[in-house]
């Protein structure tokens, strides 16, 4: 596995469990990938979540964010949190419940309380891991949707408009209720992207749900004191969506095959340039890339076509959860460095 490092942004890189080393120097964060939820932890000096990703061992694993600056950690109304004087990664949980928009509100509304009190603006990336999410809460709103409301709330109470809403990646899990971690920049300047291709999600029309997914597309992250080329994109999770339609409903490869457009049009020159940033990217320079699968025995054939696109150094993790919408069969997620990074 090739392990990402930079100067001054956190690098994440995948490590198996048998590869996981907690004791390495400057960790910020470590999240499992794993066989069950348990609520995010700093009893190490660094972040740790474990959140129910995983059917067994074989595709359990763990993203470790990694900086070249000192750690503090600690913990604010249930949100732990590890910081390094530039980034910070905090997570929430909301245990299972009949609904989830009003634990949504609150721990969202910490979270970037948080995120405030200690200095650190410039919100990168979301990662939002909702167990049944394509079923009803007790008031027959699909969890996804309410788990949507009381996001939306959030943001608007602490005046988060859409301009400045974070990639993000919203995606079932095994269990655990809805489990959630953040990262966020302190000088790094930040870049919503948003796809030609595609509505923006925060304009999604109400048949989606009464309050619309607020998340960006992708963010590009620069680098603190270096020009708008050097930086990370974050690619927000994405799906056979045009528009704001799902196409390809019960075809995976045709959904997966959309899905990457999708994503080498949103890292490609027409989008970057449009955005005044000097970076040209494709799909081979994806990196720290999960690919979401609704159904195991599509995996072979999602994986078949990935192959095709992405780096053969690239880290790629598969995972077998349902996706936001009933009709959507796979998703995915990456990030990207600039070459010219240190
Ligand atoms: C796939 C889509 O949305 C998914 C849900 C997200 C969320 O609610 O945060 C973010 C990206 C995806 O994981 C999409 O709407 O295109």
């Amino acid at each position: 596995m090739t392990q990402q490092q930079s100067a001054t942004l956190p690098a994440s890189k995948f490590a198996s469990l048998d590869e996981l080393d907690e004791d390495a120097g400057n960790v910020l964060g470590i999240i499992n990938y794993t066989t069950g939820a348990a609520d995010p932890d700093t009893s190490r000096g660094h972040l740790r979540l474990d959140i129910h990703m995983a059917h067994g061992d074989s595709d359990s694993f763990s993203e470790v964010w990694t900086t070249d600056l000192p750690v503090e950690s600690g913990e604010s109304g249930g949100i732990a949190y590890a910081h390094d004087g530039e980034h910070l990664l905090c997570a929430g949980r909301i245990p299972p419940g009949d609904g989830y928009a009003s634990g949504t509100r609150a721990a969202y509304a910490r979270t970037l309380e948080l995120m405030a009190e200690l200095g650190y603006h410039h919100c990168a990336r979301m990662w939002n891991f909702v167990n049944r999410i394509n079923e009803d809460n007790a008031d027959g709103l699909e969890i996804y949707r309410d788990f949507c409301k009381g996001r939306a709330e959030a943001f608007e109470a602490h005046r988060f408009n859409d301009s400045s809403v974070p990639a993000a990646t919203g995606i079932g899990s095994l269990g655990g209720g809805i489990a959630f971690y953040v990262l966020a920049s302190r000088t790094g300047a930040l870049t919503p992207l948003e796809n030609s291709k595609q509505v923006s999600a925060y304009h999604y029309p109400e048949q989606y749900g009464p309050r619309p997914p607020k998340f960006a597309r992708a963010t590009h992250l620069s680098v603190p004191g270096l020009d708008s080329a050097s930086g990370q994109i974050y690619v927000s999770g994405t799906s056979s969506i045009r528009g704001h339609e799902t196409l390809f409903a019960g075809d995976v490869e045709k959904q997966t095959l959309l899905a990457l457009e999708n994503v080498a049009h949103l890292i490609g020159p027409d989008t970057l340039s449009h955005h005044r940033i000097d970076q040209r990217s494709t799909l081979a320079d994806l990196d720290t890339i999960k690919v979401y699968v609704r159904n195991h025995d599509d995996i072979p054939a999602v994986r078949r076509i990935c192959e095709e696109h992405f780096s053969p150094d690239a880290q790629v993790a598969y995972l077998n959860v349902d996706v936001c919408r009933a009709d959507l069969s796979v998703e995915l997620e990456g990030i990207v460095r600039s070459a010219n990074l240190p």
